[in-house]
């Protein structure tokens, strides 16, 4: 198996408390990236000091509070299911602070990562703030819930979308990287991929390749998976039949998301 897809893991951390991912540390070979999930049933809590580290927690699916400090965000979230595909309520944390999420319901969390050392206000990120884009056209048509773009200020280095696309279509395509620290042509960004299916058999193929092919991996990422993209093009393929979601976490150098198009796919865009 590809060391760039990565299966859940659920490890039992406390009473109602399972760690799904944890894709953190070094021997995921990402600098500014991390990603974890986490299952809470009901009544049970998560909490982390952040140290170095600034934290998007989003509720992926049912309820929770979030406390940092002082302030209490309560019965946080929309969905019992991401293909229910209305956007959700986020919360930023910034670096050194604790937070602790307690489960209202049974829950799905997403925590993205990234260094920081500059403190920023935490900020209830709404639902019904989300920035929701339709971009695409032909078989290359997807859904983006922007949680935190490079045009909202909220965080130092984090940006994360959700994606979602439909049967037979492409994402993340034509395919395009973001892995020279060269603005204004290009940012460096690492980039996490977790995928969902509806229905949960489905599958997508996700290729992650650089130009010279020194890294050209393919791989049939199921429901659950993670796939890291440390540098390199990474679109994705929905086989017909099946609904693909993704949550993307993205971070590097500079805050800003300017990528390139594989120059031999370019034509793509251009078709009236
Ligand atoms: O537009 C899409 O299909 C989503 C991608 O842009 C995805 O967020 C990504 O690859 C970011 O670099």
């Amino acid at each position: 198996m590809s060391h760039l897809l990565k299966k859940p893991q659920h490890v039992v951390k406390s009473e109602g408390v399972t760690i799904v991912h944890d894709i953190t540390g070094e021997q995921n070979n990402l600098e500014y990236v991390g990603f974890k999930v986490v299952d809470l049933e009901k009544g049970s809590f998560y909490g982390e000091q952040l140290n170095g580290l600034e934290c998007c927690i989003v509720v992926l699916t049912g309820r929770v509070d979030v406390k940092e400090g002082e302030e209490i965000f309560e019965n946080l979230g929309t969905r019992d299911n991401v293909f229910e595909q209305k956007p959700t309520d986020s919360v930023y944390v910034s670096n050194d602070r604790i937070y602790e999420v307690k489960a209202v319901t049974d829950a799905r969390v997403a925590l993205c990562y990234s260094p920081s050392s500059e403190q920023l206000p935490t900020k209830l990120i709404k639902a019904d703030s989300i920035d929701v884009e339709h971009r695409g056209k032909y078989n290359n048509k997807r859904k983006v819930h922007n949680i935190l773009p490079d045009s909202d200020p909220s965080a130092n280095s984090l940006l994360v979308v959700e994606v979602y696309t439909e049967s037979g279509n492409w994402s993340s395509y034509p395919p395009h990287k973001h892995d020279q620290d060269n603005l204004p042509e290009e940012s460096f960004l690492e980039e996490t991929y977790y995928h969902e299916m509806d229905p949960q058999q489905g599958f997508v193929f996700q290729r992650v390749y650089t130009d010279d092919r020194s890294l050209d991996e393919t791989m049939t990422a199921e429901n659950g998976d993670v796939v890291i993209v440390p540098k390199g093009y990474h679109p994705v393929g929905v086989p017909d039949g099946y609904t693909s979601y993704y949550l993307n976490v993205m971070a590097g150098p500079v805050r800003k998301w300017k990528f390139n198009n594989d120059e031999d796919h370019e034509w793509i865009v251009n078709r009236d």
